[in-house]
């Protein structure tokens, strides 16, 4: 198989609730300042390799907004147009949203809160729409159907309301020639992932995305995988990946 695209993809760079240990999903937490530096050394390494992008996708939440924005300093690409959509937003985590992963996990034990980081179909608790935490209050999905905001989701729904932007707003822009840049989320790239690479439900409960690490799809012309690879060492993605995974154990 032949590479014929090039596709990046980049969970954003440490929020404030990821320092702090908390269930993040769609809460609109801000980077911290290890997060911005994070995206600017991502930046900076892009820059280095010599990407180059023409468009870029993200979600409507601020952590990878501006990520995104971070790395487009350091491309020198303020141009380069931005296509922001709630499908790639990050997991809802329902009930869970603003919880500490680890007293969760004492709580519940680590392998209930593992089935619910990791699986594909074990969906977190929901939230009421009579919380404070309702999304449906906030100000990025007052023009969307109330009835599409989600209460919480499992992986698979994420990849379900995912997918449909996949194909209709990214794989157009891939097949005309674009050099495509997704910033997201563990989650909605685990499930991007789980696509791509055509992993198995059990396969996707190992993925751990770390952030502000640049992950390169290349693609054959019916956009299947010939290869990916993080860009940096090994030995730093495989540390960060183990740093995610202990997230969510009792300490
Ligand atoms: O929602 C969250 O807490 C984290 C992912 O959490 P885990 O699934 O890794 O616990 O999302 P992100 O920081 O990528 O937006």
């Amino acid at each position: 198989m032949t590479a014929k695209y090039k596709l990046v993809l980049i969970r954003h760079g440490e929020s404030v609730y990821n320092q702090q240990n908390l269930f993040c999903g769609w809460h609109d937490a801000d980077l911290s300042e290890t997060g911005i530096k994070e995206a600017v050394a991502a930046g900076q390494l892009l820059k280095e390799l010599n990407y180059e992008f023409d468009i870029a996708f993200t979600s409507v939440l601020k952590r990878a907004i501006k990520t995104l924005y971070l790395l487009q300093e350091e491309l020198d690409c303020h141009w380069l147009p931005v296509i922001r959509s709630w499908r790639l937003n990050e997991r809802h985590y329902g009930g869970l949203q603003g919880l500490n992963k680890a007293q969760t996990a004492e709580k519940y034990g680590n392998s209930k809160v593992k089935d619910w980081r990791r699986s594909y179909d074990i969906p977190p608790p929901p939230l009421e729409k009579t919380d404070g935490r309702w999304s449906g209050k906030d100000k990025q999905y007052q023009d969307m159907d109330q009835g599409m905001i989600p209460a919480c989701e499992c992986l698979k729904d994420t990849v379900e309301r995912t997918l449909p932007f996949w194909y209709d707003s990214i794989v157009p822009a891939i097949k005309s020639g674009k050099r495509v840049l997704i910033s997201a989320h563990g989650n909605s790239l685990r499930g991007l992932v789980k696509y791509l690479d055509n992993k198995t439900e059990l396969e996707i409960t190992e993925l751990n995305i770390p952030t502000a690490m640049p992950l390169v799809y290349e693609l054959d012309e019916n956009l299947r995988p010939v290869q990916s690879y993080y860009l940096g060492s090994a030995e730093e993605v495989a540390a960060a990946q183990a740093k995610v995974a202990n997230q969510g154990t009792a300490k």
